[in-house]
């Protein structure tokens, strides 16, 4: 077997970075996904730009989550394609290879390790699968200090560097999970609802955090709080029964007469 230097098998996606010259980071097609019958995702089809930011939103029950747990993996979808750029078939890779091909997936609730410090937090994150202590008591080299300072200053918790996560905001945890994430160098970034219980000024600074990660980074927002969608983007995608029922951008979406039936109605003024 040959393995990588944490000592994790290598795969067909290591070493592979995706092929985006045609600019696309993700191309979901034809996917079909059903549980006991129920069609759950019904020949959906979503190609996701390289450096793109992308809101998801859709009614409960649209499918949204069962679209995020085919793309990670968790869930195989009965029909269809599912691409890491060009090459890169995501249906071949179980969880983590895909994790480590560049797909990270923050869900909805923080889970930072409450007693390590933020720093340590970041640090665990950078070093794989080598476990918590040999991590912990294993010298940084200056690029790894230089990439957790890097996440530091992009998730806007320097100050913070040394405090137990556990003293965090809620919105200062969502962030460090951010970084946490981040640390691994993800091309490709799938957030689950990042706003739900913050304030104003965290869910703001959420905004900043998120569009800045855009260019370098593909984000897909799955968001039920539509002035934070507006507030972020530039094209939104509405999941409606399984099937993507309206694209464009949210002055478009909102406009759209299917769109308003199924999912805005209540939202019109
Ligand atoms: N493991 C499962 N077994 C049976 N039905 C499931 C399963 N997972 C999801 N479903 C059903 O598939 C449909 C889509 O669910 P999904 O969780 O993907 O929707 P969602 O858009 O993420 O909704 P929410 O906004 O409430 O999270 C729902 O009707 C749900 O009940």
């Amino acid at each position: 077997m040959i393995v990588d230097k944490n000592g994790s098998p290598l795969t067909s996606a290591d070493n592979l970075s995706p092929d985006t010259r045609h600019g696309m980071i993700l191309y979901v097609e034809d996917v079909s996904v059903s549980f006991d019958g129920f069609k759950a995702l019904n020949d959906l089809n979503l190609y996701i730009g390289d450096g793109e930011l992308r809101c998801l939103i859709g009614a409960n029950g649209a499918g949204k989550t069962t679209l995020m747990d085919v793309i990670t993996g968790k869930t195989r979808p009965d029909t269809g394609k599912v691409s890491f750029g060009q090459q890169i078939n995501l249906l071949e890779l179980d969880e983590s290879e895909i994790a480590r091909a560049g797909v990270g997936r923050k869900f909805q609730k923080p889970t930072v390790f409450e007693a390590l410090s933020v720093f340590e937090n970041i640090e665990l994150s950078l070093s794989g699968d080598k476990g918590i202590w040999t991590s912990l008591f294993h010298k940084l080299s200056g690029e790894q200090k230089d990439k957790i300072d890097e996440v530091l200053n992009t998730i806007g918790l320097e100050a913070e560097r040394n405090y137990p996560a556990g003293r965090l905001s809620h919105g200062q945890k969502q962030w460090l999970e951010i970084g946490m994430l981040l640390a691994a160098e993800p091309r490709l970034l799938l957030v689950d609802e990042p706003v739900t219980g913050m304030t104003t000024q965290e869910t703001e600074r959420t905004a900043e955090l998120l569009t800045s990660l855009a260019g370098k980074h593909s984000v897909v927002v799955v968001e039920h709080d539509m002035a934070f969608v507006r507030s972020i983007a530039r094209k939104v995608t509405v999941l409606h029964q399984g099937t993507v029922l309206a694209e464009g951008s949210m002055d478009e979406v909102q406009a759209n007469k299917d769109v308003r039936e199924v999912y805005l109605g209540e939202e019109q003024d």
